[in-house]
């Protein structure tokens, strides 16, 4: 099949969570892990081919490069469209790396324009008039404002954006959405004629994102969340770029050991992990025990665990314990103490014969995900809105893995991730 959308994510479970959306269409999605190393052979391209890299808050230099590198063997694989996926919280840096990243695309693809759409109203991230929501709460009044990476304190996306890119940032606006794809067209129009290269576009509901795409699927380069890439599908199928097969991936059926591992500090997965350590056997990770005396001692409690029994090992602390973690070790060690921690451990209960994984958070499961060596995701059943189950190969035995976003998903997610396993 002709590969139709080249896509980067600039972290792993919002690799997953675009792959997902772009697999509701029923067209194949193929999810690679970083930029792989192996030569191409055409017959294996999908339809939507999404590299996940790990550079949302890497310094700026270095994600470009990695995207360059991701552009590079997306075109050769045959891609001439392509998506920027950021977080539907547009986190990043002060400096980058949404902006540099999407401009180093716009150079190398020739696009003479790009929009920035980071609304996801299914999951309560929204944009109005340039200023993006999460639930009814403005960016920097929700939880957001305390995350351990990217602390995000304006809500102003063209505020946000401008210091990121050389040129100017325009909006398109509510107003203009709600007109429908010929205005927001026209609008886009005026506002390259006014050398305006960087839109923000307004969106607070499934229509607007249908209009957004309407008006901006044929562009060589969008960016945004996964539910912008998620309307895409339908467009390409209505141009008879694609048609929908009756073939669909058998996926394996994976037996095995269940585990939960938490890096994420965000309020849901912090409401996630209080519910699940009520069912089943926890354990608490603390960054500064960490850095003094490694994970020795969470290897051994779990060596201790029965293998097949559930389990959870979090490093989740409210705000407040973050920044004692932080001030004691510096942000980026305590960062690193924690998912070097998790791999190790994610190591250990591969070993012991855990084959289904539950990880929590886009830094911790780009971690933990390298560290088992894996560099290719079949894309299984969702579980909330944005968190499929997948398949992998680990030392060629099959795992399910499910990463999950900080503030996706339930408060039982957990236990309906296992529950959804069951039944696919
Ligand atoms: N107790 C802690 N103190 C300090 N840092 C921590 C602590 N627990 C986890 N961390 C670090 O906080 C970061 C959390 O980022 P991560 O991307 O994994 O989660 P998230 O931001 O909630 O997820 P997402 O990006 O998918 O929304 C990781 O680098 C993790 O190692
Ligand atoms: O867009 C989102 O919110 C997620 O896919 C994500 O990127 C979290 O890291």
């Amino acid at each position: 099949m002709a590969l139709l959308l080249g896509c980067i994510a600039d972290d792993f479970t919002g690799a997953t969570d675009l792959a997902a959306l772009l697999a509701r269409s029923g067209l194949p999605v193929s999810l690679r892990i970083g930029i792989p190393q192996e030569k191409r052979d055409r017959s294996e391209i999908a339809a939507f081919e999404v590299i996940a890299l790990k550079c949302r808050t890497s310094p700026v230099d270095v994600a470009v490069k990695q995207a360059h590198r991701a552009l590079a063997w997306l075109r050769e694989a045959g891609a001439s469209r392509f998506f920027w996926k950021y977080c539907s919280t547009f986190d990043s840096t002060a400096e980058g790396n949404i902006g540099p990243i999407a401009e180093m695309l716009m150079a190398e693809t020739g696009a003479a324009q790009t929009i920035y759409c980071p609304a996801f109203p299914e999951n309560g991230r929204s944009v109005f008039m340039g200023h993006l929501f999460v639930g009814e709460q403005l960016l920097s009044e929700s939880p957001m404002k305390d995350h351990p990476l990217t602390p995000m304190r304006d809500s102003s996306l063209v505020r946000l954006l401008t210091p990121q890119v050389a040129s100017a940032v325009g909006l398109a606006n509510r107003n203009v959405v709600s007109k429908g794809a010929a205005a927001l067209k026209t609008h886009l129009e005026q506002l390259h004629g006014d050398d305006i290269r960087h839109v923000i576009v307004d969106a607070v509901c499934d229509d607007d994102l249908r209009t957004i795409a309407a008006a901006s699927f044929n562009m060589m380069l969008l960016t945004g969340g996964s539910a912008i890439a998620g309307q895409l599908p339908q467009f390409y199928i209505e141009q008879g770029l694609a048609s929908l097969s009756e073939h669909r991936q058998a996926l394996p059926k994976v037996a095995g050991g269940s585990i939960v591992l938490s890096g994420s500090c965000s309020a849901m997965t912090r409401r996630q992990v209080a519910r699940y350590t009520g069912k089943v056997a926890s354990l608490r990770l603390d960054p500064i025990v960490l850095a003094q005396e490694g994970a020795g001692a969470a290897l051994e409690w779990l060596r201790q665990q029965s293998p097949d029994a559930p389990k959870l090992i979090y490093a989740t602390a409210e705000p407040d314990e973050v920044r004692r973690a932080q001030e004691r070790l510096g942000r980026d060690k305590a960062g690193h103490v924690v998912e070097d921690a998790l791999s190790e451990i994610a190591h250990e209960a591969f070993d012991c014969g855990t084959r289904r994984f539950v990880v929590a958070g886009g830094e911790t499961s780009g971690a933990i995900t390298q560290a088992l060596g894996i560099t290719h995701l079949a894309i299984g059943p969702e579980i909330a809105p944005g968190v499929p189950w997948t398949f992998a190969a680990v030392d060629r035995r099959q795992i399910a893995l499910a990463l999950k976003s900080g503030n996706f998903g339930g408060e039982d997610f957990f236990t309906d991730a296992f529950d959804r396993l069951e039944t696919a």
